[in-house]
């Protein structure tokens, strides 16, 4: 994850607003003179740069993707519909979009923030994944295999953003290919990525009630891409990304592979409710793979082992990340690199703390049969996220309903610096660009916020929905008590 500066400093007039007017290539960045902070209050404080000069995109080629089925009633269709409809040859173009700001440079990718040309609503606002292809195939090593050249990464991203059709995955609008960068139009995120949420937050842990709501999200998302038979194999907070309505959505797909799929529906006999139902199963059968992928805190024993490794790589992931989110570290970090992948072999898995009650207790247990070493003892090795979803610790948890709870987190981004206030051990704690965490009461943040001369009063800004928990948290401390189901809230001094 780009680390991240404080947004205060960056000024809209810096901005390139034209796509033709900028360099997307890599290889410049460094050299740039105009230098542009992402607009999370991340964990980081590095600033990409984009440098003014070249190529008008001339030869550019679109093509905007049919609306998928559970997104066609989404606006951004029709803003997109209206600019192509008014378009002399009725396709899209990279010269329709206003460059906003670079939000941060993967491996392969550098990632911007973008908004229909004479459209002023930020709800419709899209990011920009640029590819650059040259790039890609120089860095393949010709003796690599398939599955490590980098163009394949890309074509792995490219067929896995296309196939997507689901609230906790991007929605993939158009590809805008010009010269030698492939660009995908995918939903923007303005809540930033979790890892900076966690390293906002006193001891960079979430309270457990928020780590079952993202915990279920992605299990929901990762079901998916097992589902249509991808392998995501980078589960890590780093790459799941909050959008403005504070819901999940997991990002980046160069490491996917995938394998043959074979849904099934079981039925299961409930012994507590005495019934039967219906339990869907889509794993990825024989899944394969040898190549060493991924994050290292996060690689799972039979990768690091190079005998190959299937589908239950995701789940140990995913217990690493539970994990994480829980305790505010991985549970095998070593010194090194090298400490880390030897403890992932051999080291006991401890928990920090034994305290918490029978839902840390229940948090445990799944962590513990999440990260068994042995990948066909693994919880989800079988039956996937079904397996996973029954765990007691996500009992109460509406699987169908998910997508229509309010979440911990409610991000409000008006181009000033984030802030994020969380409630624990019943005291407010705050922290954002620039400050220490604080142990505080409610008048004190009230009283930072207007030292900071943040705005309390509604603004044309702010993003739908967001608003009202913000004016409750902060305004009344009463009823701010009463709504502990949402114990953090981040919102933005303006
Ligand atoms: N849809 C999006 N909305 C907002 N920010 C995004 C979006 N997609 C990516 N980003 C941000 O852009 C940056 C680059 O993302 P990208 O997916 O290319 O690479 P990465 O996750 O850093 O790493 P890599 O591809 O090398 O594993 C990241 O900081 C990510 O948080």
């Amino acid at each position: 994850m780009a680390p991240c500066a404080n947004v205060e400093e960056e000024t809209m007039t810096n901005l390139p607003q034209d796509f033709s007017d900028i360099d997307l290539s890599f290889t410049s960045s460094s050299a740039s003179t105009s230098s542009f902070a992402t607009n999370f209050g991340g964990a980081s404080s590095a600033r990409s740069s984009i440098s003014l000069s070249l190529p008008s995109f001339s030869s550019s080629h679109s093509c905007v993707i049919k609306p998928l089925p559970h997104r066609r009633f989404d606006p951004h269709w029709s803003a997109l519909r209206a600019t192509t409809n008014l378009s002399p040859d009725g396709s899209l173009h990279l010269h329709h979009f206003k460059l906003l700001r670079h939000l941060g440079t993967g491996n392969l990718a550098r990632v911007f923030h973008c908004r229909l040309r004479g459209v002023e609503d930020p709800s419709l606002d899209f990011a920009l994944k640029v590819v650059d292809l040259d790039l890609a195939a120089s860095s393949s090593r010709p003796s690599s295999s398939v599955e490590d050249d980098k163009l394949s990464h890309v074509r792995a991203e490219a067929s896995v953003l296309a196939s997507l059709d689901h609230p906790f995955l991007p929605t993939l609008y158009a590809r805008l290919d010009a010269s030698h960068y492939a660009c995908f139009l995918i939903d923007y995120c303005s809540g930033g990525d979790l890892h900076s949420l966690l390293h906002r937050l006193p001891s960079h842990r979430l309270p457990l009630p928020a780590v079952r709501f993202y915990a279920a999200e992605v299990l929901l998302a990762v079901e998916y891409l097992h589902a249509l038979g991808f392998v995501y194999r980078d589960l890590k907070p780093e790459n799941v990304l909050l959008r403005a309505d504070g819901h999940v959505m997991l990002s980046d797909f160069d490491l996917c592979f995938q394998s043959h799929v074979s849904p099934t529906v079981h039925r299961i006999w409930r012994r507590r409710a005495r019934s039967e139902e219906l339990e869907f199963v889509a794993e990825p059968e024989s899944a394969f793979s040898r190549s060493c992928v991924g994050t290292h805190e996060y690689l799972a024993p039979e990768i690091i082992g190079g005998g190959g490794h299937g589908n239950g790589v995701d789940w140990w992931a995913f217990g690493v990340f539970v994990y994480e989110l829980l305790y505010g570290r991985t549970p095998f970090k070593g010194g090194s690199k090298q400490s880390t992948l030897k403890n992932i072999l051999a080291k006991e898995l401890r928990f920090p703390d034994s305290s918490g009650g029978s839902s840390f207790a229940a948090a445990r247990d799944l962590i513990r049969r999440l990260l068994a070493r042995d990948p066909q003892q693994r919880l989800g090795a079988i039956k996937g996220a079904a397996e996973i979803k029954r765990h007691p610790f996500f009992s109460g948890v509406s699987w169908s309903l998910i997508r229509t709870m309010k979440p911990p987190v409610t991000v409000c981004l008006t181009g000033g610096a984030v802030l994020s206030l969380s409630k624990e051990k019943k005291r407010w704690w705050m922290t954002g660009t620039g400050l220490k965490w604080s142990s505080c009461t409610n008048n004190k943040i009230i009283q930072e916020l207007r030292r900071r001369r943040v705005s309390l009063r509604r603004s044309s800004n702010w993003l739908p929905g967001s608003f009202d928990v913000r004016q409750n948290r902060i305004k009344s401390e009463g009823r701010a008590r009463q709504r502990t189901d949402c114990s953090i809230l981040a919102c933005v001094c303006t």
